[in-house]
C-alpha cells in the first residue's frame, strides 16, 4: 500500500481521499452558510425576489399577448431585475387621444418614431428615416412628459422599460456594470422597446471631478452601450429621457438625443384644450365657462388643471352625499339630481390650488405671447 507523508504523518491513499472529501464538504457548508447569511443581511433580498416574480409575470404576458417568442429562462438575473420595470403595450392606458394641446409634438413623434417603428420594412431604405436612438423631453413638472413617453410606446406598439436608475446605483444591488449592460441587452431581446428615464439629469448630469469613480465608469459604460444601438440598425431601441433641468445634462448625453422637445407650461389656448379633455367624460353644468377658467389658470400645469377638476368633483360629491361615520364606510345620498360639476365648484377649487401653489412657490406666472 502507498504511503504519503504529510507534516510528518504517514497517510494511506484512502485516508488522503477522506481528508479531501471532508475539506470539500466543509468548504461547501461554509460557502452556503456565508451566502445564506449575506442574503439575510441584505435588506433588498425580499425586493429582489419580488422583482424577479414580477419580471417573470411581465415576460409571460409579453409572450402570450404580444406573440414574442421568449421564456423567462432566456434572461439572466440582472435582466430580470430590470424587467420588473417593464410595461407591456397592452397595459399602457394612455394614447394620443389623452394628450391635449400638444398637437405639434404629437405629430412630430408620430412621424419620427411611430411610423418608422410600425413600418420598419418601408422605412429601412433610408438611414435618415430610422427612428432616433435618443429622445429628450424637457420642461417644467406636470406638463405631460411621462404622458407623451407612454403614449408614444402605446401608439408604436413598443415595450416600455420605466427605468428606475436608483437600482443601478444602489450598493445593495451591487454590480452596477452588469445591471447597466442588462438594461440594453434586455431591451434588445424584447425590441421594439423604449427605455424611459425620468429625471435623466440626476443620473447623467455633467461629469465633474467630484464624481465617484464607479459613477463615472457607469456613465461611460451607459454611453458606450447606447452607441452600440446605432450600429445595430435592425433593433429598435430608443432611450427616452425626461428632465426639468436640461441645462444640467452632460453635453455628451444631449448629443445622443437628437430629437428634443420642449414641453412648457400650457398657454391659455392649450389650457382650454386640456380642460375640455379632462371634463369631457364628466357631468358638467352648462354654466361652466372653460375660456374664463383658462384665463384664470395662468401658470397652471396640465397636472394642476387635472387636480383642479378632481377637487371640484370632490366638492360636488360633498353636496351629494353625507358621510355618517369617521371611516367613511356609511354614507347616505342627499341629492341625486345635483350631480353636475358647477362653475362655482371649479372656481373654489381653482382658488385652493392657486393658494397652495403660491405657498409652495410653484406658481410661475408666464408673461408670454401665445403662439398658437
Ligand atoms: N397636455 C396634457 N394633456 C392632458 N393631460 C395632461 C397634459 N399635461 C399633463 N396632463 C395631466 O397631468 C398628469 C401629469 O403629467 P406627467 O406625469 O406626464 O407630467 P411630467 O411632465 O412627466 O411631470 P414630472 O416632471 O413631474 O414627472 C398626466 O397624467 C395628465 O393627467
Amino acid at each position: 500500500m502507498d504511503h504519503f507523508s504529510f507534516g510528518g504523518a504517514d497517510l494511506t491513499r484512502g485516508q488522503i481521499f477522506q481528508v479531501i472529501i471532508r475539506l470539500s464538504v466543509a468548504s461547501m457548508v461554509t460557502y452556503y452558510s456565508v451566502k445564506w447569511m449575506m442574503n439575510q443581511l441584505d435588506p433588498t433580498s425580499k425586493n429582489k425576489k419580488k422583482a424577479k416574480g414580477l419580471a417573470e409575470e411581465q415576460l409571460k404576458r409579453l409572450s402570450e399577448n404580444d406573440g414574442l417568442k421568449i421564456n423567462a429562462h432566456d434572461f439572466n438575473d440582472y435582466e430580470l431585475m430590470i424587467a420588473s420595470h417593464l410595461v407591456v403595450p397592452a397595459d399602457i392606458t394612455v394614447g394620443w387621444s389623452d394628450i391635449a394641446g400638444l398637437n405639434l409634438i404629437v405629430q412630430e413623434l408620430r412621424e419620427s418614431v411611430v411610423l418608422p417603428v410600425q413600418h420598419k420594412d418601408l422605412f429601412k431604405s433610408s438611414k435618415l428615416w430610422q427612428a432616433p436612438k435618443g429622445v429628450l423631453l424637457h420642461g417644467p413638472p406636470g406638463c405631460g412628459k411621462t404622458l407623451i413617453a407612454k403614449a408614444t410606446a402605446k401608439e408604436a406598439g413598443m415595450r416600455f422599460i420605466n427605468l428606475d436608475v436608483a437600482i443601478l446605483t444602489d450598493k445593495w444591488y451591487g454590480e452596477s456594470q452588469k445591471l447597466t449592460s442588462a438594461v440594453f441587452s434586455l431591451a434588445a431581446k424584447i425590441e421594439p422597446c423604449i427605455i424611459f428615464i425620468d429625471e435623466i439629469d440626476s443620473f447623467l448630469r455633467a461629469r465633474n471631478l467630484n464624481d465617484h469613480e464607479a459613477t463615472a465608469m457607469m456613465k461611460t459604460q451607459f454611453m458606450m452601450l447606447w452607441d452600440g444601438l446605432s450600429t445595430n440598425t435592425n433593433s429598435t431601441v430608443i432611450v427616452m429621457g425626461a428632465t426639468n433641468r436640461p441645462q444640467d445634462l452632460d453635453k455628451a448625453i444631449v448629443r445622443r438625443m437628437p430629437a428634443q422637445f420642449h414641453i412648457g407650461l400650457p398657454s391659455e389656448t392649450q389650457r382650454t384644450e386640456i380642460l375640455k379633455l379632462i371634463l369631457e367624460s364628466e357631468e358638467v353644468s352648462p354654466d361652466v365657462d372653460l375660456n374664463r377658467l383658462s384665463k384664470l389658470t395662468n401658470g397652471f400645469s396640465g397636472s394642476d388643471l387635472r387636480e383642479m377638476c378632481r377637487n371640484a368633483s370632490v366638492f360636488r360629491m360633498r353636496q351629494l352625499i353625507e358621510v355618517k361615520n369617521n371611516s367613511g364606510s356609511s354614507i347616505s345620498v342627499i341629492d341625486k339630481t345635483n350631480l353636475k360639476i358647477t362653475m362655482d365648484d371649479l372656481l373654489s377649487s381653482h382658488l385652493k390650488i392657486k393658494e397652495s401653489k403660491m405657498h409652495t412657490g410653484s406658481l410661475f406666472l408666464e408673461n408670454r405671447i401665445d403662439l398658437d
